[in-house]
């Protein structure tokens, strides 16, 4: 029977357990501690953002043991937060075995080195398993997921023969994967999205229109193909369903995460405030730092993650900040979008971020 774990009781972790035991395969999940397996097991779960009286799927298993969950397993799925990849790769590298397929659910970058995650994951594991490193994203609510409502996704990987694979894993009724060869599109994708997610929760909060977030997703679309194609993404997987897509989805739902912290920035809460009593984590946070700093010294023009960034960590005003962007408006549409098919495999070096 086909062996899975997933690593992390969080949210995506447990909502993609209990879609994979939709069919008939041995599903584990890794929590950190044996109190958090035994809760989990109980159902009782640390959040409450999954969907009222949703209980664990007979037939998965908890466990703390890292050996337990995660030898003999035909795929990992490490659906943990992107800062806390790198010291979960530790935890879990000597565990992994040879033919093991890694999945990285997590959407974010990691702060001291702006790294992708799929990177972290090379960096902490033998070099004989780096081909069967992939990562899944897409747009995918998980309250939705576990709710039943249809959705897809999107695994990639370096060879199209892993990703197949990942994609073969994954599916399962009602939750398709499609597959792509372009980690970097798909990584950057789900990461970037979360800052445009964070802005649509202020556009949204300051009680502004559809025109409006029309206006802000399609730029924001703009600044994510800029980044994203000068660190070597494919601008078309960015058109696609790991960046439009979930663009789409989550600057419009207020399941969002990202979109709740832009909407509570407007009622006047701090920071601080809003990550210390929200459910679980907005990525957009960090990701909106590296950002910044990877456009800062590459040299690219990224207006809306520039003002994001200093609403967020220098504390200006959401609203002085959204007259500002609109001011800033009248340039040529097409200013700065160097990333014409041309630009497909100009890859520029990325910098060595230190924060
Ligand atoms: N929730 C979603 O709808 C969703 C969908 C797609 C992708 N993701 C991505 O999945 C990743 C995890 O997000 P989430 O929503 O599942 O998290 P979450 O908000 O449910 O939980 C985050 C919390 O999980 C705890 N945690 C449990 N196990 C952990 C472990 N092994 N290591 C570190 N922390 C652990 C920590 O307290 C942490 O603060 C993020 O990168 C997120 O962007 C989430
Ligand atoms: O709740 P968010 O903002 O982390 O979004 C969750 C998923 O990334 C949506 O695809």
């Amino acid at each position: 029977m086909t062996r899975i774990a997933v690593v992390g009781a969080t949210t995506w972790g447990i909502t993609l357990a209990a879609v994979l035991a939709r069919k008939d395969v041995d599903l584990r999940i890794l929590a950190r501690t044996e109190d958090e397996a035994a809760m989990t097991r109980a159902s009782v779960f640390r959040t409450p953002r999954l969907p009222e009286g949703f209980v664990l799927p007979k037939g998965i298993s908890v466990t703390a043991d890292g050996a337990e969950a995660l030898q003999n397993t035909d795929a990992i799925i490490v659906a943990v937060p992107s800062q806390s990849m790198r010291r979960n790769m530790k935890l879990i590298a000597p565990h992994i075995g040879k033919r093991t397929l890694i999945i990285s659910a997590a959407k974010g970058l990691e702060v001291e080195t702006g790294k992708r995650m799929s990177e972290i994951i090379a960096e902490e594991t033998r070099k004989d398993i780096h081909d069967n490193i992939t990562v899944l994203s897409g747009p995918n609510l998980a309250w939705e997921i576990l709710a039943g409502r249809p959705a897809v996704t999107v695994i990639a990987a370096e060879k199209e023969s892993r990703a197949r694979r990942g994609a073969k894993l994954m599916t399962v009724p009602d939750f398709c994967a499609f597959t792509n060869t372009d980690m970097i599109g798909v990584e950057l994708g789900g990461a970037l999205k979360n800052i445009i997610a964070l802005g649509a929760g202020i556009v949204d909060g300051l009680g502004y229109g559809d025109n409006t977030k029309a206006a802000f997703m399609t730029r924001g679309l703009t600044e994510i193909t800029a980044l994203g194609t000068a660190l070597g993404a494919n601008p078309l997987t960015l058109a696609g369903l790991a960046g439009q897509g979930d663009l789409i989805a989550t600057c419009s739902s207020k399941l969002s995460r990202n979109h709740q912290v832009g909407a509570r920035l407007t009622r006047g809460e701090s920071l601080e405030h809003i990550q210390a009593t929200m459910n679980g984590i907005a990525e957009g946070v960090t990701t909106t730092l590296v950002a910044w700093k990877l456009a800062q010294q590459m040299g690219i023009e990224m207006p809306i993650t520039e003002r994001l960034y200093r609403v967020l960590y220098h504390g200006d005003d959401v609203r002085a900040t959204a007259k500002e962007l609109m001011a800033a408006a009248a340039t040529h549409e097409l200013a700065g979008r160097k990333w014409g098919l041309f630009s497909l495999f100009r890859r520029r070096k990325k910098p060595e971020i230190a924060f």
